[in-house]
């Protein structure tokens, strides 16, 4: 049978089960089809496979997306299924994680390759000799998610929350006052609905990582939450979901980021300071003249970027340190606000004409000595 049908023959019986067909259309008839991949968008069909999965001693990896997939994402992934049976993928942007004036309708959406890119990752899996796969996505809607109220962005809205304090109110926090606190409850519902084994984060959004297993300790939480390292980009830059809006301008001045990042962590590991001051002082430097040399160039290659905060902090409470305690070492983080272009021509290929501000956010983990 053509791979096109095939996948045909099994759809009507997954979407008679609950659940909806994988989709495929993009997909070349010439490319290995996974049969695998269940698509999920409500919570009871959901469970009936996890039930059954469990029966059959199978175990279970999350990898929490937000979709638009990238290499990062297919990371996460791929320790996931070196380490269960099955992997599930949710694909699902949060709105309560985003504040009133964030990018949540600017958000990249793109189902049909993230679907086709799973799908090709299983197939790279199969010829590594890794058993596990990616077996379920998860793609709920608002109101599945959401089921009594809508989520709000008010920070004072009303809701049924898990808020993580005080290390969900700093760094990021401080600058997207309900990110935590959308991330700490949607994530606690996808690990309640899933009942995975292991979840699976990406260490780029380093507290992300913090909160996550603040929350699982504190709630007790049925599953180990495992931290996988950051993919970059050739010249440094941690792949993100958002570089796409980025555009050709903004995106060749954000490499700086990554760079000044290193400087702050070759005078610890390299030149042995472990002063705040010290360790800080090469990424400042570095930033500054980036920033005052994109700032100062002709209106059509201009870049503006503020530094929204940079930290050495505790590995653990993320809580600011004046020196890097070597037993423990420290984790280096920043994020910066590309700011909107204010000339962009016509030829120039840039998303929204530049109009869409970028926040990127890194970090460099200082181990202990
Ligand atoms: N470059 C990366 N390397 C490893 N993991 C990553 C990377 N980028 C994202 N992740 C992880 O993937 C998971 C899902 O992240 P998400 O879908 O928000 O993508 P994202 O690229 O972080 O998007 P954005 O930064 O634009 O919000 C998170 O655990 C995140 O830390
Ligand atoms: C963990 C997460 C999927 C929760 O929406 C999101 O914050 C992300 O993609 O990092
Ligand atoms: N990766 C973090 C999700 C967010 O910025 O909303």
């Amino acid at each position: 049978m053509a791979p096109s049908l095939r996948i045909c023959a099994i759809a009507s019986p997954l979407r008679k089960a609950g659940f909806a067909a994988p989709r495929i259309a993009r997909l070349s008839t010439s490319r290995i089809l996974s049969e695998d991949i269940k698509v999920f968008r409500d919570v009871p069909a959901l469970r009936a496979y996890r039930r059954q999965l469990q029966q059959e001693k199978r175990s279970v990896g999350l990898v929490p997306t937000m979709g638009a997939l990238h290499e990062g994402h297919l990371s996460l992934a791929r320790n996931a299924a070196a380490e269960n049976s099955e992997v599930f993928v949710s694909i699902y942007v949060n709105p309560a994680q985003f504040g009133v004036n964030e990018d949540l309708d600017k958000y990249p959406r793109t189902w049909d390759a993230d679907m086709a890119k799973l799908e090709e990752f299983n197939n790279s899996l199969a010829s590594s000799g890794t058993t596990g796969r990616v077996t379920a996505v998860f793609a709920p809607t608002t109101k599945t998610m959401y089921p009594t109220l809508p989520p709000t962005s008010e920070i004072d809205g009303q809701g049924s929350f898990v808020t993580i304090t005080p290390l969900g109110s700093i760094l990021e926090g401080a600058s997207r006052p309900v990110f935590f606190r959308g991330v700490a409850t949607v994530c606690t519902k996808l690990f309640n609905i899933v009942q995975p084994e292991r979840v699976y984060f990406g260490q780029k959004d380093v507290q992300q990582c913090a909160v996550i297993r603040r929350l699982v300790t504190d709630l007790h939480l049925d599953t180990r939450v495992r931290i996988i390292p950051t993919e970059r980009e050739s010249d440094g830059l941690a792949m993100s979901s958002r570089n796409v809006n980025l555009g050709r301008r903004r995106r060749a001045a954000a490499a700086c980021f990554p760079l000044s990042l290193r400087a702050a962590e070759k005078q610890y590991k390299e030149q042995g300071s472990l002063h705040r001051d010290d360790i800080l002082r090469p990424f400042r430097e570095i930033l500054d003249v980036s920033r005052i040399f994109y700032e100062q160039l002709e209106p059509m290659e201009k870049v503006v970027f503020d530094l929204d905060y940079v930290s050495l902090a505790d590995p653990d409470t993320m809580e600011e340190v004046p020196q890097v305690d070597p037993a423990k070492g420290a984790i280096l983080s920043a994020a910066l606000k590309m700011q909107p272009l204010e000339f962009v021509s016509g030829a120039e290929d840039c998303p929204g004409r530049g109009t869409i501000p970028v926040r990127l956010i890194d970090n460099l983990i200082l181990p202990p000595r």
